[in-house]
C-alpha cells in the first residue's frame, strides 16, 4: 500500500502544548494546517501559542509561502481530517480517550493518509485497536518545543505496515525533523525511558532531602547536560575509558552498578551485554581514534559553552545563573 508523503494539508487534533508546537512547525514548513480541539477558547490559545513561536521560526528561516494565515480551526474531528494528507493527534495521555478518538479520526480520514499520535509512551497496538486501516497508524513522539527540537520517535503497532513507518519518516524529514525508528513497541519508547529514569532519581533526591530541585538542575546544566547536546552517554563513556575505551570503562565502573547508587534495579552485566555495548560503541566510534573524538568533543563543548554564554547575556543572565 502506498501512503501519502507529498503533503500539503496537515491536520492537528488537540492543540495544547504539543499540538500547537506541531501546528507551528507545519506552518513554518509551508503547509496548510487544519486544527481541532474541544476545549472552550482553544482556537485563541492556539493562535497565541503559534504567534509566540513564530519569531524563533522566522529566525531559523521559513519555507517560502509559510504563513500564519494558512491555519484554519474547525469544529469537528471529521472536518479536521477529511482532506488532510497527514494527521497528528496530540490529545491528553489517556488510553480510553485515544482509543475512541482514533476510531473516529480513521473512519473520516482518507485511507492512504498517515495517522500519527504524539503519545509519550502508550502502546499503538492498544490505542489503535478500533482504527480503520490500522496499517497507516503510527506513533510520532516529539519533544517540547516541537517547532525547534528535531527528534521524533516513530513507533509502529502490531498492525502497522513497515511502509507506513518509512512513509512517516519521510514526512517528518520534510518537516525538518530527525526521526528515530523505535523498532520494538515498548511503553515509554526509548527517550522517555531514559528521561523517566533520571526524573525518578531526581524525585528520590528531593524526597530524601539530599538536594533542592535547583541544585539537581545545576548538576545537569553544568555537567552532563552540556555534553548531551552533541554526544550521548555510550560514546561519552567510551572516551571516559581512556585509550582502552568502553571495555576498560565497563571493567572499572560496571561493578558500581551493583552497589547500587540509584533506586533503579540495574541489569545483570552478562558477557553478552558487555559485548553488545562494546560492539555498539565501536560502531558509533567508527574509524575515528579516541584522540580524534576527544578533539571533536572539546570543540563541540566550547562551541556550546560559547553559545550558551552569549545567549544568556543577551537575556540579562550571567553565565553562572
Ligand atoms: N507536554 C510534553 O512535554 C509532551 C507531551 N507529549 C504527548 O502529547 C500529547 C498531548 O500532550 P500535551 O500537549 O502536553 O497536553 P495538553 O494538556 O497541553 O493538551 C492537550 C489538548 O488536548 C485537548 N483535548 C481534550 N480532550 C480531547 C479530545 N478528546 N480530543 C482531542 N483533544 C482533546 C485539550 O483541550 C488540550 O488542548 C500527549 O499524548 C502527551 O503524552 C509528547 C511529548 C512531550
Ligand atoms: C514528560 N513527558 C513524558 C511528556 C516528556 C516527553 O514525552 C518528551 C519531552 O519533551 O521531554
Amino acid at each position: 500500500m502506498r501512503f501519502i508523503t507529498d503533503i500539503n494539508t496537515f491536520a492537528a487534533l488537540g492543540s495544547g502544548v504539543i499540538g500547537s508546537g506541531w501546528v507551528a512547525r507545519a506552518l513554518a514548513h509551508g503547509l496548510d494546517v487544519v486544527a481541532w480541539d474541544p476545549a472552550p477558547g482553544a482556537e485563541a490559545a492556539l493562535r497565541q501559542r503559534v504567534a509566540n513561536a513564530w519569531p524563533a521560526l522566522e529566525k531559523q528561516g521559513l519555507v517560502p509561502g509559510a504563513a500564519l494565515e494558512r491555519l484554519t480551526f474547525v469544529d469537528t474531528i471529521e472536518a479536521c481530517v477529511r482532506d488532510a494528507d497527514f494527521i497528528q493527534e496530540s490529545a491528553p495521555e489517556r488510553l480510553d480517550l485515544k482509543l475512541d478518538l482514533h476510531a473516529r479520526i480513521s473512519a473520516a480520514a482518507k485511507p492512504d493518509a498517515l495517522i500519527a499520535s504524539s503519545t509519550s509512551g502508550l502502546l499503538p497496538s492498544e490505542f489503535y485497536a478500533d482504527a480503520v486501516h490500522p496499517e497507516r497508524c503510527v506513533v510520532g513522539h516529539p519533544f517540547n518545543p516541537v517547532y525547534l527540537l528535531p527528534l521524533v520517535e516513530v513507533v509502529g503497532g502490531a498492525n502497522t505496515a513497515p511502509d507506513a513507518i518509512q512513509a512517516a519518516i519521510t514526512v517528518y524529514k520534510t518537516l525538518g525533523m530527525r526521526p528515530l525508528h523505535v523498532r520494538k513497541e515498548v511503553p515509554g519508547f526509548i527517550a522517555d525511558r531514559l528521561l523517566e529514569a533520571l526524573w525518578r532519581e531526581a524525585l528520590h533526591l528531593v524526597n530524601d532531602g539530599v538536594a533542592t530541585t535547583g541544585e539537581i538542575d545545576d548538576a545537569i546544566r553544568f555537567g552532563a547536560g552540556l555534553r548531551w547536546s552533541f554526544m550521548g552517554t555510550f560514546l561519552t563513556y567510551t572516551l571516559a575509558g581512556g585509550d582502552a575505551g568502553m571495555r576498560h570503562f565497563m571493567a572499572q565502573f560496571g561493578p558500581a552498578l551493583q552497589l547500587p547508587w540509584t533506586y533503579l534495579p540495574a541489569p545483570e552485566l552478562t558477557d553478552q551485554l558487555i559485548d553488545d555495548v562494546v560492539a555498539g560503541t565501536a560502531e558509533q566510534q567508527g574509524q575515528r581514534s579516541i584522540a580524534e573524538l576527544e578533539r571533536y568533543r572539546d570543540d563541540c563543548l566550547m562551541a556550546v559553552l560559547d553559545a550558551v554564554k552569549t545567549t544568556k547575556a543577551k537575556h540579562g543572565f550571567a553565565f553562572a545563573d
